[in-house]
């Protein structure tokens, strides 16, 4: 599936034991067929009144504790199997509600954002996370610094730059940052332009998948940073290379996440090896 481009893989491992493994990740990851940013695994419930309980894997085959728009493909699989529309799942992050709207369009819950540096967490303390020290390139030159830092589940750094986010090599600046030792678990790395006040413009380097069309996490970051330091509003349009995203931070403090998500094709999966074939091929 895909949420705005970003690939997921939904594997359904409800009614078995064991889980996808790291190997298997990587293994998927490897084929030029199957590249793919997280995946999905559909667990039984370990919660009475969850349906299921998700893990999260990103393509380096490391564990991710929040996923906005995997979320949004899972509720859109689990619409088409079980023919209702709203859910509620756990993760390691906590609870989150999810629910297909009549327009086709995808909104999950995905919880309160934290700022305090131990939670989001950064190496070394920071009384205000809305603005920190760290910065790329010349030290009287930086080309990016000051990013806001917030943990939607996952950590999160939002870079402000006033020109046109193509313009910063994410690709070669986005590894350096996603692992400064700032940050000890890794971060997401975003590039933010707010071009109004309820409009960004978002390019992200997602911790351990990469450059990608949309993270959905690091979109609902952008409007909550975005928020706390007055540059937006407490609702906007998040511009991603995939397209866009609809994302408010609701007066009880939820952030909510609003977007497509596709199916393309299904497969069976062994979980171990990662060994996949398509369904629609004849073999
Ligand atoms: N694609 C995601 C975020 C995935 C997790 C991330 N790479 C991490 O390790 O935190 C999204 O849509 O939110």
């Amino acid at each position: 599936m895909n949420g705005l481009g970003n690939q997921i893989i939904v594997v359904d491992m409800r009614g078995r034991t064991g889980r996808v493994t790291s190997a298997a990740a990587i293994a998927i990851n490897a084929a030029p067929g199957t590249k793919f940013d997280q995946i999905m695994a559909i667990h039984d419930p370990k919660m009475a009144g969850t349906v299921a309980y998700i893990e999260i894997i990103n393509s380096d085959g490391t564990l991710a504790q929040a996923c906005g728009n995997g979320m949004r493909c899972v509720v859109q699989a689990l619409t088409v199997e079980q023919g209702r529309q709203s859910f509620t799942f756990e993760t390691v992050a906590g609870i989150l509600f999810g629910q297909e709207r009549d327009d086709g369009l995808i909104t999950v819950d995905m919880g309160m954002p934290k700022f305090p540096w131990y939670d989001i967490p950064l190496a070394e303390e920071f009384a205000d996370t809305r603005k920190i020290e760290l910065q790329i390139g010349p030290i009287d030159a930086p080309l990016l610094h000051s990013p806001s830092v917030a943990s939607m589940g996952n950590p999160q750094a939002t870079f402000w730059v006033h020109d046109d986010v193509w313009n910063y090599a994410l690709d070669r600046f986005g590894p350096m940052l996603e692992n400064h030792p700032i940050f000890p678990e890794r971060a997401n790395i975003s590039i933010a332009q707010v071009v109004a006040p309820d409009k960004i413009i978002l390019r992200t380097w997602e911790r351990g998948a990469g450059l990608t069309e949309a993270c959905g996490t690091a979109a609902c970051a952008a409007v909550v940073n975005g928020a706390r330091t007055r540059r937006t509003g407490r609702a906007a349009t998040v511009t991603v290379p995939g397209g866009d995203l609809y994302i408010e931070w609701r007066d009880d403090d939820h952030v909510v996440l609003t977007g497509a998500a596709e199916r393309e094709w299904t497969g069976t999966l062994d979980p171990v090896s990662g060994i996949w074939a398509r369904n629609d091929v004849a073999a």
